[in-house]
């Protein structure tokens, strides 16, 4: 009798980063041998010091700049140029400001040709689904930085890319709607699914809202360490936040941190 295979299949890798070095025209060295995998599905974290590399990093696997070495692959193919596979949500939200939410969020259907009528069917199904419903028809400036960001969000769902790639999206909004915000993103990608690779300054997103942390050490940016959490997303955050494991976690991160802050 032959024993039941006890052995847990390793996740699928959807992106793969593969020795990638990046020299800036100017000299900089932005990044130096970055080899990292992020599973799909999961939400992977890019942790560091101001400088180490993380937006040009963001950038390199988005296809918006070419690395000097090395290469990135999503799903199998090499990328070269922005691809249908990623969808990029930034820091300062990048919303058209003459533009509707319903407008800004079909946006990248719109330039994928996709019809008026279906557009704006799949454009108001995301902004129902992040917490938007009733705002169709505002204008940015008549919005919150949590709503705009919200709306950043439908935004690169609605494309339905595999891949978000969130630059440190909730940087630029206050403490109390940042703690929201990033409970509504778990609860959402319960549903969605998507792999999300997440640029953030805050050790404490990092471990609250990641499966792994891939932690930069500056000039040149290198992968100093990877910590998978093995933390339960779900659940209370207050409770999830006063897990022995999750303080264990912020500390021995900020730890290994604190020798680059002068
Ligand atoms: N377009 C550019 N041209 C030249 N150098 C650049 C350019 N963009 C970034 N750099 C340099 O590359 C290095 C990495 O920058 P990057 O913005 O990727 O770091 P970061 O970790 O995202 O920083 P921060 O946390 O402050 O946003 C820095 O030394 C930066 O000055």
């Amino acid at each position: 009798m032959s024993l039941p295979d006890t052995t847990v299949p390793a996740r699928e890798v959807a992106v793969k980063v593969d020795g990638v070095g990046m020299v800036y025209p100017t000299g900089t060295e932005a990044l130096r041998d970055i080899a990292v995998e992020f599973p799909r599905g999961a939400l992977v974290s890019l942790l560091g010091p101001s400088g180490c590399g993380k937006t040009t990093l963001l950038k390199i696997i988005a296809g918006l700049i070419e690395p000097t070495r090395g290469q990135v692959i999503i799903n199998g193919t090499t990328v070269h140029g922005p691809s249908p596979a990623s969808a990029f949500v930034f820091q300062d939200f990048a919303l058209m400001p003459w533009a509707t939410v319903l407008r800004n969020v079909a946006f990248g259907l719109e330039l994928r040709g996709v019809r008026k009528r279906e557009r704006e069917a799949i454009a108001r199904k995301y902004i129902a689904e992040v917490g938007l419903a009733g705002a169709e028809n505002r204008y940015p400036h008549e919005m919150s930085g949590g709503m705009r960001q919200r709306a950043g969000l439908a935004r690169a769902l609605a494309v339905d890319a595999d891949v978000l790639l969130m630059d440190e999206p909730f940087s630029a909004i206050d403490e109390q709607m940042r703690r929201k915000l990033q409970e509504d993103l778990l609860s959402l990608l319960r549903v969605e699914k998507k792999t999300v690779i997440f640029v953030t300054h805050s050790i404490e997103e990092a471990v609250y809202l990641s499966d792994r942390i891939v932690i930069l050490s500056p000039n040149p940016g290198e992968v100093s360490q990877v910590v998978d959490t093995s933390l339960a997303h779900e659940g209370d955050p207050e409770t999830i936040r006063r897990d022995p494991r999750y303080v264990a976690l912020v500390d021995e991160i900020w730890s290994g941190l604190k020798r680059y802050l002068d």
